[in-house]
């Protein structure tokens, strides 16, 4: 498929997306399925474009006025594609799969400024978080949501247990991947622009044998933020498929104990496998029974609560989940954050740290959250973060990480990874 045929696609995608409120990669499943003919490279240009005009879509739709899907995947072409209405004009003519000519308006969208548009638009974000967002960033709104429209890199962790980065950096070296910026067992490969494709790393032995998973370094950082120590033991009250678990494994290397819970047992499956591949021996999985942890109330030196958020810092990954978050939504998370935070403390022994974390830049799932259980909990105390980061990343925080509430929150724009909080706390 040539340019036309991949847009006429993307349009078609994301209409579906729209109307049927599917996730983006349920209908570009459902597409390729229903279009056999198309190559992987269609597929991922196809994706490109979907995700792109998804990426943007409060802004194209100002400059295009219109918020259908073919004049937001026009705009993702014609504003970061590097496409014109002349050059995309020329391709349309000779193509048979082409959509229809662009109109007077359309090629107008190609150069029309924003400006004028509200200062939340111009960055991408749901108008209705206008608040929450400039209380979360102030001045830096606009350069903020810029970096979460932007595409993300694709990040590993190298699993200390089985490899080093060298020998996982010479397994993948036809990918090129970097030393990633603060995590100090991570690689990176930057996302490239147009139809690049992401690399297939799950594919490559060294995946296979488990020398390193792909983690955001944002996920990697707060893994180590938490600072598991051989010998602990560690209860990860949230631990989903276990991304966390296997971090905190590594740098304990495989000394003390983790007990890695959830309360859903389908998200709970893939930690099995996944903890066998990383050669984990100190993880112990507790299913959810009830009473699965009753025996560990008041004896855990580290509460890791990974807690379930609206995942507004993984927007450049999941961008229609922008659009689709509510206040409901958000209120029915912080309800569950807050009553898994007071779990939470019932876990620690006298002198244990909980570790709070989301993958959320809003105020009120971050620093509110830990204000309202320090205030009901006089004997818990917040850990120094500016000395939790210079022992987990050797240097000292940069400028403009720390929260008001003694936090940190990592961003694209801040630290080039996925939005992510991490608040710790001391037990007295
Ligand atoms: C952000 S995800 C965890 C991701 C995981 N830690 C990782 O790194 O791959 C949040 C998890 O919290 C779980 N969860 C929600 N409510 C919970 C509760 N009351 N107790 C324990 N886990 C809960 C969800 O099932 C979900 O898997």
């Amino acid at each position: 498929m040539r340019l036309p045929g991949r847009i006429a696609a993307a349009i078609d995608v994301l209409s579906d997306v729209e109307t049927r409120k599917r996730p983006v990669s349920e209908a570009l499943k459902a597409w390729g399925l229903n279009n056999r003919f198309a190559g992987a490279g269609d597929r991922a240009a196809i994706g490109n474009l979907v995700y792109d005009a998804l990426r943007r879509r409060a802004s194209y739709a100002f400059a295009m006025g219109s918020h259908e899907p073919r004049a937001l995947v026009l705009a993702a072409v014609l504003r970061h594609w590097g496409e014109t209405p002349e050059t995309l004009a020329a391709m349309f003519a000779e193509d048979t799969h082409a959509p229809a000519p662009l109109t007077p308006l359309e090629q107008a969208g190609a150069h029309a400024e924003v400006e004028a548009a509200p200062d939340i638009v111009q960055a991408d974000f749901p108008e209705w978080l206008a608040s929450s967002l400039k209380r979360a960033f102030g001045s830096d709104l606009a350069a903020e949501g810029q970096a979460m429209a932007g595409r993300p890199s694709l990040d590993l962790r190298i699993n200390a247990l089985k490899a080093t980065p060298e020998k996982v950096a010479k397994s993948l070296a036809r990918f090129s991947p970097q030393p990633t910026r603060y995590a100090l067992l991570g690689l990176t490969m930057p996302a490239g622009p147009g139809d690049a494709r992401t690399p297939n790393v799950t594919t490559d032995e060294g995946y296979q044998k488990g020398w390193f998973e792909v983690q955001d370094q944002g996920s990697q950082m707060v893994s180590a933020l938490a600072g598991a120590q051989p010998g602990d033991q560690v209860l990860d009250l949230c631990a989903g498929a276990g991304g966390k678990t296997l971090a905190l494994a590594s740098a304990m290397g495989n000394k003390g104990q983790i007990f890695a819970y959830d309360s859903d047992r389908n998200r709970l499956a893939p930690i099995y496998d996944r903890l066998k591949r990383n050669g984990v021996h100190n993880a112990q999985v507790r299913a959810p029974e009830p009473g699965a942890l009753d025996d560990l109330v008041g004896k855990i030196d580290r509460v890791v609560v990974d807690a379930p958020c609206t995942g507004t810092g993984t927007w450049r990954r999941r961008p229609d989940t922008k659009w689709k978050l509510t206040p409901e939504l958000l209120a029915q998370r912080q309800s569950d954050q807050a009553a898994i935070l007071e779990e939470a403390a019932r876990y620690l022994k006298p002198g244990g740290t909980l570790v709070y974390i989301t993958c959320s830049i809003l105020p009120e799932e971050n620093d509110d959250q830990v204000a309202v259980l320090l205030s009901a909990h006089p004997e818990l105390k917040s850990v120094d973060i500016a000395a939790a980061w210079r022992s987990a990343f050797i240097t000292d925080i940069p400028p403009g990480l720390m929260t008001p509430g003694g936090g940190v929150l990592l961003t694209p724009h801040r630290t080039g990874t996925d939005g992510f909080y991490c608040h710790m706390l001391r037990k007295a």
